[in-house]
Formats: C-alpha cells, sequence, structure tokens
C-alpha cells in the first residue's frame, strides 16, 4: 500500500519550499547523479527532482484521465508551507499565495507551486508502456538565477506516518537534509565524462549501435506503404518513426548524457522521467499563470547536407520556405494544435509565418503559438497543463492527418506489421504542479534506458504525398544524431 511503486491510491502529500542560492553554471544539471533524477532543463532553467514520494501508473486510453484523477486527489489532499518555519496546514490547499515566494530581493515569481510532479505518456493508447506520475521527494527548481528547494512527502509512507500522527510535517531543515542524503546516496551508473566520448567521435571502442525492432528495410517499407495510402487518398500525412538500439560495454552514463544534452542542446527542453531521457526540441504546452504557449515544429533540414561554406541560416531559410511539401507539412501540424487549442483559450496567437529553428543537428521550420486561456463557464476553471497535453497529443508533428487514421495506420504500419510499439517516444513529456502550471514537451530526440548496457533511440518524419523513403530514412538518422553523439557514437 505505501510502496511508493505499486500505490493507486493517491497520497497525502505535504511540502515545504524555501528559497536556496544556486551557484555557478549548469547547476541543476550538475544535481543529475545517479540516472534515476527526473529533470526538465532548457537554458540552465527548470527543475530536477530526486527520489520518490509517490508515483502512479497507467495505461491504455484513460491513462490520462487516471493520471488527473490521482494528481487531483493527491493535490487536493495536499499541505503545503510557504517558507522555512512556518506552520503546515493540512488539508488545504494553496496556503501560498499562488505562485509567489519571497526571495532576498523581494518577491518573486516561483517556477511552480507544490505538490510538482514529473510525468510521461505513452504515444498510442494501445501501447502496454505504462504513462507514469512520479513526485519527486526532492525538487530543485530555478529560474533566471533564483532557486527553490521543495521537500514533498506523504504523510501516509511508513517512514513518516508515526511523527506526521503526532503533528510533525516537512521544514526547511529537513529539506536541507534530505537533499544532501539523495546526492549522497549510491548511483545506478557511474557518472564518468570519460566515458562520453567528444562530439566528433564516429565510433566508440564502448558502443556499439544496432538495428532496432523496425530495422531500415522496414523503414523503408512502411515509408513506402505510408506515402501508398496518401495518394491513395487515404489521409493527408503520417509520422512514421523507427528504432535503434546503442549497447554500451560500462554502464551507460545516464547523467553524463543529460548533461552533455543541456550543454550541446541549450535551446532544448532536457527531460529525465523514469529511463524516458533525450532533448526535444518541441513543445507540445506550457501553462503558466493563464497563459499556453506551443512550440510547434514540422519540416526539417539535415545540416550535415547544407553546401560548405555557405550562409547556413539563408540556404534552411531558402530550402525550407521555398519547399511545398515542407511548407504543407508544417501548416498541418499548426492546424492540429491550433482547431484544439482554441475553443480553450479566450485569445490565440499563432505566427503568420514560421520561423527557422537551428539546432546543431537540424533546421526546423517552427512555429510559436501563444494563447489565454478561458475560464469555463461552471466553476471559472482554466486548462490545466495536464488537461491540454491531454487534448492536443498527438499533433500532427508525431502523428498525422486525420488524426485518427493516422494514429491507426502508425499502430498497423510500425507495431502490427513490423513489431515496434513506440511507448513513451512522442508522448507528452513534463512536470506539472498544483496548480494547473506545468511543460508537456513531445519526447522526441530521446530514448529509452532499458537496462544498464542498453539504450533504444527513436525518430520519426513526416510523411506527404511528396516524400522519398530514402531522404525519411536519413532524416531519422540525423535526428537520432543528438543522442548518438551524447551516447559517445555517431550514425
Ligand atoms: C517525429 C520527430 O520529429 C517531428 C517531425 C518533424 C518533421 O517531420 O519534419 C519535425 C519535428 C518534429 O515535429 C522526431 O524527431 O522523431
Amino acid at each position: 500500500m505505501n510502496n511508493p511503486d505499486h500505490r493507486t491510491s493517491a497520497p497525502r502529500l505535504a511540502s515545504v519550499t524555501c528559497a536556496r542560492p544556486l551557484s555557478g553554471e549548469n547547476t541543476l544539471a550538475e544535481l543529475l547523479r545517479t540516472g534515476d533524477e527526473c529533470a526538465w532543463i532548457r537554458f540552465g532553467n527548470g527543475m530536477v527532482g530526486l527520489g520518490t514520494a509517490a508515483r502512479f501508473h497507467a495505461t491504455g486510453p484513460e491513462r490520462f484521465d487516471a493520471a488527473r484523477q490521482w494528481w487531483e486527489d493527491a493535490v487536493n489532499g495536499a499541505a503545503g508551507t510557504e517558507l522555512p518555519g512556518t506552520p503546515a496546514l493540512t488539508g488545504t490547499i494553496p496556503v501560498i499565495p499562488p505562485h509567489t515566494l519571497h526571495h532576498d530581493d523581494g518577491p518573486v515569481p516561483s517556477a511552480a507551486t507544490a505538490p510538482i510532479a514529473f510525468a510521461a505518456f505513452a504515444f498510442d493508447d494501445a501501447s502496454p508502456v505504462p504513462s507514469v506520475v512520479r513526485v519527486p521527494e526532492i525538487v530543485v527548481s530555478a529560474v533566471d538565477g533564483h532557486a527553490w528547494l521543495t521537500w514533498q512527502v506523504d504523510l501516509d509512507a511508513p517512514e513518516h506516518r508515526a511523527r506526521a500522527a503526532q503533528g510533525w510535517r516537512p521544514d526547511a531543515e529537513g529539506a536541507e537534509q534530505r537533499l544532501a542524503e539523495l546526492l549522497g546516496s549510491p548511483g545506478t551508473g557511474p557518472a564518468s565524462a570519460a566515458q562520453i566520448a567528444g562530439p566528433d567521435a564516429r565510433t566508440s571502442p564502448d558502443a556499439t549501435l544496432t538495428q532496432g525492432v523496425l530495422d531500415r528495410e522496414g523503414y523503408l517499407s512502411a515509408v513506402a506503404a505510408g506515402v501508398e495510402a496518401i495518394r491513395a487518398g487515404r489521409l493527408t500525412k503520417l509520422v512514421v518513426a523507427r528504432d535503434a538500439v546503442v549497447k554500451t560495454a560500462d554502464p551507460v552514463d545516464v547523467p553524463g548524457v543529460l548533461g552533455e544534452l543541456t550543454t550541446r542542446y541549450a535551446d532544448c527542453w532536457t527531460y529525465s522521467v523514469d529511463g524516458l531521457i533525450g532533448a526535444t526540441p518541441e513543445m507540445l504546452i506550457k501553462v503558466e499563470r493563464g497563459q499556453a504557449r506551443a512550440r510547434v515544429l514540422a519540416g526539417t533540414l539535415d545540416r550535415s547536407g547544407a553546401p560548405r561554406g555557405s550562409d547556413g541560416t539563408a540556404f534552411a531559410t531558402r530550402m525550407l520556405f521555398e519547399d511545398e511539401k515542407q511548407r504543407h507539412e508544417h501548416q498541418l501540424a499548426i492546424d492540429s494544435l491550433t482547431e484544439r487549442l482554441g475553443p480553450l483559450t479566450q485569445s490565440l496567437d499563432a505566427h503568420q509565418e514560421p520561423f527557422v529553428l537551428e539546432l546543431p543537428n537540424v533546421w526546423h521550420l517552427a512555429s510559436d503559438v501563444t494563447a489565454q486561456l478561458a475560464r469555463s463557464t461552471e466553476g471559472g476553471r482554466r486548462a490545466s497543463a495536464l488537461d491540454l497535453a491531454q487534448v492536443l497529443h498527438p499533433t500532427a508533428a508525431v502523428c498525422g492527418t486525420p488524426r485518427d487514421e493516422a494514429a491507426a495506420l502508425i499502430r498497423q504500419l510500425e507495431h502490427t506489421e513490423r513489431g515496434m510499439d513506440r511507448g513513451l517516444y512522442a508522448g507528452p513529456v513534463g512536470w506539472m504542479d498544483a496548480a494547473g502550471n506545468g511543460e508537456f514537451g513531445i519526447a522526441l530526440r530521446g530514448a529509452v534506458v532499458e537496462d544498464e548496457h542498453t539504450v533504444r533511440l527513436y525518430a520519426g518524419c513526416g510523411v506527404v504525398a511528396a516524400s522519398d523513403p530514402e531522404a525519411e530514412l536519413a532524416e531519422t538518422s540525423a535526428k537520432m544524431r543528438p543522442m548518438l553523439q551524447a551516447l559517445g557514437l555517431r550514425d
């Protein structure tokens, strides 16, 4: 019952949050020691979660509803404390002025209102891979030089139950102590930087890349079948993905890989939740105090194919903007988002023209969408980050148009006929708080750590009537490059 791994009834959470200076550069990444930490980091901002106060798993079409119910129960029963030393209250939330904690320099917006959870959801309703919501014991969050330490406990857990009955609640001192304990605990993998080869290494004696369940031949035939279905008028766009496996001689250095991604792909959201790791350039939805933001990507150009000596951005702009296929794919992805987001907003702004997002491996056509969330007529509640992730997933960027036809064809081509399940790849991954804020990226440019020596990478491409299977295969390799490099390998 109290095992955080197996409990399905909501925990009785209590938390304390206090301001806590962080120093130096990229200090969130330095908290990654064992590979078991949760992470959400971009340009050094974000949060890292250590330990587990509670965890929830769900599969099937109801996975989002089940997760929301569990999380709402946990939040409604939660008690928080604003500042060190303030007596904690039970059964009420929020006990702090929403989103504002006092810092030495005066009130600054906090990253989140505790309790805070990380979450990752399977792409497909039919996937047997469990979606997960994890409430870490410790969350360190950082925003533009300000940082907070949150300690979250389940008052019903065996180690807290007796003292909780006497009125004990987490406090700031205990939070520091718990952080120190968790940082000092032995890891699951060595954090040896030496294991990570330099970014230009083409091979590594310590790691090998092998084909996945859906091998190159299988991918070419799946894309060809997708193109045929599109040309036959069954659908307009389909995203076809494949997997690849990296085997390492030494245990996979997850903190090293994540550290590498936060540095090389600082503009992406580096994520880690229960073995799902990567750095995604695509924001499904971010909710912050009633405002929603998304970054839609579709349309890709491999940077390694750019002519030498040319002005890369001008080249990419020309190639992506003037390519009908890329523009079409991009517009379908934006439409799939705005059609579903629109009804939940009071205003919505999508850029008229996309821009070119430059990443170390590829260029993308990108569009940022901003919206003011509407209050519902009954109760005045605005959609939470989790609500929106559920409504928006899967967008045409990772599924296709029309959505249901594309999802069914993905299941047929990738899974039924070729045996690959996307699992958590291309599903929403991120964090959420007690006030409905949160960020869910799309779990792209990543991998699943299957065991100490095995990492499974995934990548896919949008396919339209004009797509060439060989070109799409090459694009999947470009999309796997960040993970391969971080693992000390290159495709
Ligand atoms: C499906 C992936 O990427 C998506 C597909 C894109 C495309 O087809 O151009 C671009 C960005 C992402 O929306 C992936 O990285 O695996």
